[in-house]
Formats: C-alpha cells, sequence, structure tokens
C-alpha cells in the first residue's frame, strides 16, 4: 500500500503527518518504529495520525506515535502541525478548530501572523493523574535515582511531565538523567523529562528527554509543564518565553484552575509517499 504524507516540523521537533479520513491506515508498532527510522524509513520524532473526529464538538482527532512505535495521549508541537495540516489540506476552512487526542481536547486558533495558538486545558496535578506512584500531591517531588536524590515537578498536560531544575540546561546530564527518570518506577507510564533554566520570571531555557524517543529539539506539552512547575514554585510569572534547542514557544498560565496557552510556529517540509 502507498500512503501519501506531510513531513512537518515545530521547532525541530519532527512529525510524518497522515490523512486516515480520506483512506484507512493500519500500522503496528513495528511498522512506525521503522518508518520512524532515519535511515532505513522517513525519520520522524512522531507520527499523528488524523482522524475524524470523535465526538460532535470535536472539528478533528489525531493520534501520536512516538518513534519507538509507543502511542502518546498528547504533542503540543504536533497539534499545531495538526492545525496546519488541515487547513493546508482543505480539511477545513476554519482558523479556529478544536481538536482532541485520546487524552485531551484543544481550542487551536491559526493566528493572521503565521504562529498557532493552542488551549491546551488544565494540567492535572494529582499524582494519580500523571501517573506517579506518590499518595499526595506536592509542588517538588524526591526521587533517588542512581543513588541520587533529585527533586522534581511533576504535572500531566494529557501525557506525563517531570522536571528538573538545573542551574545551567546546556550542562544538563540529559543523557545520563534523563532515561533515569523517565523509566523510572515511580512513573509506570514512564515520563517525559524536562531539564528546566529559570533565566528569569519571564524566560525559561529547556531541554527535554521525550519518553519513547529521547532527546527531541522541542517539545510543546514540555514547554507547558516546565512553566507549571516553575509557577508552582513561585519562580516565573503568567507569560513566559520557553527557548529550547529547536526555538522559542510562548507559554501562559495563570495558575491552578487555569487552561495553559502555547503559542508558536508549524512548518510543511516536504509532501511525500511511502510503502507500508
Ligand atoms: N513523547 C511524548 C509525546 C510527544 C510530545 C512532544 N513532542 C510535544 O510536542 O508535546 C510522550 O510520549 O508523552
Amino acid at each position: 500500500m502507498i500512503m501519501p504524507f506531510s513531513k512537518m516540523q515545530g521547532l525541530g521537533n519532527d512529525f510524518v503527518v497522515v490523512d486516515a479520513i480520506s483512506q484507512p491506515v493500519y500500522l503496528n508498532q513495528g511498522q512506525i518504529a521503522n518508518l520512524a527510522h532515519r535511515n532505513f524509513g522517513i525519520g520522524f520524532d512522531q507520527l499523528l495520525i488524523v482522524e475524524a473526529p470523535q465526538h460532535p464538538e470535536s472539528d478533528f482527532h489525531f493520534r501520536i506515535f512516538n518513534a519507538d512505535g509507543s502511542e502518546a495521549g498528547h504533542c503540543g508541537n504536533g497539534a499545531r502541525a495538526v492545525a496546519k495540516y488541515v487547513r493546508q489540506k482543505g480539511l477545513t476552512w476554519k482558523k479556529q478548530l478544536r481538536l482532541s487526542t485520546n487524552t485531551a481536547t484543544m481550542q487551536a486558533t491559526l493566528e493572521d501572523n503565521g504562529l498557532i495558538t493552542i488551549d491546551m486545558g488544565k494540567p492535572r496535578l494529582e499524582p494519580a493523574q500523571i501517573p506517579l506512584r506518590f499518595a499526595e500531591k506536592q509542588v517538588l517531588y524526591s526521587i533517588d535515582a542512581g543513588g541520587i536524590s533529585y527533586k522534581v515537578g511533576a504535572v500531566s498536560m494529557g501525557n506525563p511531565h517531570c522536571v528538573l531544575k538545573v542551574d545551567n540546561v546546556e550542562k544538563a546530564p540529559v543523557q545520563t538523567v534523563g532515561p533515569l527518570l523517565s523509566q523510572h518506577s515511580y512513573f509506570p507510564a514512564q515520563a517525559n523529562v524536562g531539564f528546566m533554566e529559570v533565566v528569569d520570571r519571564q524566560n525559561i531555557k529547556l531541554r527535554v528527554f521525550e519518553r519513547g524517543v529521547g532527546e527531541t529539539l522541542a517539545c510543546g506539552t514540555g514547554a507547558c509543564a516546565a512553566v507549571v512547575v516553575s509557577r508552582l514554585q513561585g519562580l516565573t510569572d503568567e507569560k513566559v518565553k520557553v527557548t529550547l534547542p529547536g526555538g522559542s514557544l510562548w507559554i501562559t498560565w495563570q495558575g491552578e484552575g487555569s487552561t495553559v496557552l502555547m503559542s508558536g510556529p508549524a512548518k510543511v517540509v516536504f509532501e511525500g509517499q511511502v510503502e507500508v
């Protein structure tokens, strides 16, 4: 079977996007991992499968699969890519879209300046919602890994995030501590691990070791999680610019009970066809 796709990226977090509305898409975990391979396949951090809405108040549903073939509940950079994709493919003429994933619903706005703003919904802070094996919600959790005790924030944006504050993001132990925390037994569904340098109350630098991928150039839900965790510690204001290796996102969060807004770009790199 020949499957058309769009190769897209949001701040270097790259995607293959396929339309499962116009044609059925059946891919197993092994096929997805092969397509994600940067030599034997197309290469991507995540595969985004766009589907018809599952309930009347949503315009489109999309599913997210990491490079290892595992399915994720949310993808912030991917949400911006899907909003741009459905518009460019003529699947909608709306500039305000309601998108859903397996774990979240969101409002996407295609701005006149080319950026896409996503209302990412409310962060989920209860350990059971993350999920995290702690009885009580805390601002910081102590987690022992590799003989060291780490103080981390933890939050779900529809996918699990662990956020560690560091003094210098360039020197952060992403490749060593990232997998240790990501696969820690306290995170029964694993976790995306953010290494956050708080520059000042309006600026954060961030690197993310993503569940199912490894370090990516940007992580949208990770940027949201970092702002939530930093605000809960009283370190940042409502509007924060989050600078990742692939570029910057603008995140707004007014505090508990409020939704998180994320603004940033999404680009089409090329259109292709692949045999599956
Ligand atoms: N690796 C993530 C999914 C992709 C998230 C990221 N690419 C984003 O932009 O939010 C997970 O397994 O939860």
